[in-house]
């Protein structure tokens, strides 16, 4: 099997694989146009250990989807290191990582398996194996009897899983969303990010996402990382200490509000 299945209860306190651990060390980027130069980050360090699930707050334009894409290899930091997996990423390696983004951009003309297929069709893999691994990939995100839609004859909600799929049909030990939801209407939103737990605690990823959603954040994490306006600077990180499952009377309950109040002081300050 491609997607490997992990039994074992989520979020260990500690594990010895690297294999999905991300570091970001004293990392900074500038961007340079004809209009002139913009600081997005600075001096961002932190280290995430295989099989967590982290998520990143901040301010609109502090840098999130900056920081996720060089965590991507798809820009590189002007200053500072990122390793994934222990070594670094010069260019965007999906075996090693899988990035989900909010606009699910999948080909119109090509059914939801082409689109799912198609990072393996640049590797020339064998179009058996191809064909396994995205039909294995779509069950996994609950779209096994799609295969053959297009986008058009798929909901929003269901585009993104296709999207998802592709994400995870190379199987990287590392996925990176960057707020792949936020398009969705809130019942289909709060569907999927149950979705993602359920794939996440089946498939023990290292999950990094990038959120407006503080509640989506909480909801979904073992931490939280809280970057403040640009140039973006991390100023906390939040352990999100409330047992899973993440039942509606857990995520109305009193720590679930210090938790949401406390980033939020920490965003708007
Ligand atoms: N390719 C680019 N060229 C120039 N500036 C850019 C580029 N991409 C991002 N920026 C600038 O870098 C800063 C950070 O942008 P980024 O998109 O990473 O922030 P963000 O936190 O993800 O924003 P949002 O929450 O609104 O999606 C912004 O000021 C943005 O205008």
């Amino acid at each position: 099997m491609g997607l490997k299945a992990v039994v074992s209860s989520p979020s260990p306190a500690f594990s010895t694989d690297e294999s999905g651990a991300v570091e970001v060390t004293n990392v900074g980027h500038v961007y340079e146009t004809a209009s002139g130069t913009t600081e997005a980050l600075t001096d961002i360090s932190f280290r995430v250990e295989t099989g967590r699930f982290i998520s990143i707050v901040g301010p609109s334009g502090c840098g999130k989807s900056s920081l996720l894409m060089m965590i991507a290899g798809l820009v590189q930091p002007t200053r500072g290191t990122i390793t994934a997996g222990g070594r670094p990423l010069v260019q965007p390696d999906p075996t090693r990582i899988g990035v989900v983004f909010q606009d699910a951009s999948l080909y119109p003309w090509l059914t939801a398996r082409s689109n799912v297929e198609f990072p393996l069709s640049l590797r020339h893999v064998d179009h058996k194996i191809r064909r396994e691994r995205a039909e294995e990939a779509l069950d996994l995100v609950g779209l096994a009897g799609f295969a053959d839609k297009h986008p058009h004859e798929l909901s929003g909600g269901m585009k993104q899983r296709v999207a998802l799929a592709r994400g995870l049909v190379q199987d990287p030990p590392i996925l990176l969303m960057d707020e792949p939801f936020a398009a969705l209407d809130e019942q289909t939103r709060l569907t999927m990010g149950d979705e993602v737990l359920r794939i996440w605690e089946r498939t023990r990823k290292t999950i990094i996402f990038v959120t407006h959603g503080l509640s989506e954040a909480i909801h979904l994490s073992d931490e939280v990382l809280v970057l403040t306006s640009r140039p973006g600077k991390l100023v906390d990180r939040v352990s999100v200490d409330l047992p899973r499952p993440r039942s509606f009377e857990v995520m109305g309950g009193r720590r679930f509000e210090e938790l949401r109040e406390r980033i939020w002081q920490r965003i708007r300050s």
